[in-house]
């Protein structure tokens, strides 16, 4: 799901008048990204910041974790914004440009899975070109768990190489060898990476807002291509707009016939479009959960260019709401005994029978934890799961089998 939230505040740090500067944070599942988020909006002085939250599953966990969520908040239709030339980003970013109050900044944080290439295309090849300008592609990398295999996903590779600043967040769980190691890994890599370390994502942010590493010049041949496909597609699409029903998936299949791009990975690419052949009806999160919206949501798809999709390297993300509280023994064993090992992340907001409070659950590899905090909407369980292989109907029995 993707949010929009803007927040008031007077201005006193000076950023230039040439269109209005985006920051897009990116970084794998649970590296820190969120965290990031806040500590920016913690220490925004004054700026003006809208704030577009893409979530990788149904339920909007990150954006109620925000510091900040007073203001009026926006939601697209369509939680997928990892589609070249998306439509659904294009008009999210115009609904913040389209505000009466002036915004300075919007800083974009991606899902964990998302390749950030068509999300730079899509402010480099589209209108948003003239109305805003990129400033930095910011990538969080957890340096706990980061390494060159980089979970077996092309997209968190992607994350590293497209990145301007690379931040190694959770130094505070990395061993000092390990953090140097990784540094290394990543200037291999990406020559002349710039690497900041934090802890709970605490950098100065005059070293990552308004910095204006992003040079369009580096995407300019890619921008063409996706422009001259799209405008292919835009025909294309018309001509098959006579056929049958049935003839969509067909116009679907062409996009992803185009999917190489980048000369370092093309063999990825071609591997890529074979599976989204047959299984671009799994490759969306919200496809996964009790929900199905998948009908409204891939006819409306049709109308983008999918060239770079990812088929979100295999994660998938499960869902669970429950209007009853949670008997905290039986969360517990089922964290201990039951939760599968193929769950790579999970969130959630917790009710618990013996707490007045709610329990914000984190879970990034290895390490959990719950945190009260008071409740700041009517009681309930929301939750977030994570990984590959995952066996929904079997995860969503344990979770039912977990209320008081
Ligand atoms: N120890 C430690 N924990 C951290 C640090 N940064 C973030 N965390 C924790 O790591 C967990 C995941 O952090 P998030 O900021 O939610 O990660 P994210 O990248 O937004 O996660 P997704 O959006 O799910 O991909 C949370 O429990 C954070 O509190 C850090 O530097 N050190």
């Amino acid at each position: 799901m993707t949010q929009t939230i803007t927040h008031p505040t007077t201005a006193t740090l000076e950023i230039p008048k040439r269109g209005m500067p985006v920051t897009i944070i990116t970084g794998f599942l649970g590296s820190g990204k969120t965290t990031l988020l806040n500590h920016i909006l913690s220490d925004r002085k004054g700026l003006k910041i809208a704030v577009l939250v893409n979530e990788f599953g149904d339920i909007n966990i990150d954006s109620q974790l925000l510091v900040s969520m007073e203001d009026g908040m926006l939601e697209l239709s369509n939680g997928c914004i990892c589609c070249t030339i998306n439509e659904d980003l294009v008009e999210a970013v115009y609904r913040v440009l389209e505000r009466e109050e002036k915004v300075d900044y919007m800083v974009i944080e991606t899902t964990g899975v998302a390749d950030p290439l068509p999300i730079i295309l899509t402010f480099l090849g589209t209108e948003l070109r003239d109305m805003t300008r990129l400033d930095s592609i910011v990538t969080m990398v957890d340096s706990e768990t980061f390494t060159p295999e980089h979970f077996d996903s092309e997209a968190a590779f992607k994350q590293i190489t497209y990145a301007d600043i690379t931040i190694l967040n959770k130094t505070d769980l990395a061993r000092k060898e390990q953090i140097l190691d990784l540094e290394s890994y990543i200037k291999s890599v990406k020559e002349g990476a710039r690497i900041l370390h934090s802890e709970h994502g605490q950098v100065p942010l005059d070293l990552i807002l308004d910095v204006e590493y992003n040079n369009p010049n580096n995407y300019a041949g890619l921008v063409e291509e996706e422009i001259e496909q799209t405008e292919q597609d835009i025909h294309s699409h018309k001509h098959h707009a006579h056929e049958p029903h049935g003839s969509h998936d067909a116009h679907q299949h062409e996009h992803h016939a185009h999917e190489s791009h980048e000369s370092h990975d093309a063999h990825q690419h071609e591997h890529h479009a074979h599976e989204s052949h047959e299984s671009h009806q799994h490759e969306h999160p919200h496809e996964h959960d009790e929900h199905h919206h998948n009908h409204e949501h891939h006819a409306h798809e049709h109308h983008h260019h999918h060239s770079s999709h990812l088929d979100n390297d295999g994660f998938v993300s499960i869902s669970f709401e429950g209007d009853r509280p949670f008997d905290v023994k039986k969360f517990e064993t089922f964290l201990q005994l039951h939760l599968p090992s193929e769950v790579f992340r999970a969130k959630g907001i917790l009710w618990f029978t013996n707490s007045e409070d709610r329990h914000i659950f984190q879970l990034s590899g290895a390490r959990f934890n719950l945190n009260g905090e008071p409740w700041q909407s009517s009681p309930k369980n929301q939750l977030v799961f994570i990984g590959r292989n995952l066996d929904a109907d079997n995860l969503r029995q344990q979770l039912t089998d977990c209320f008081a």
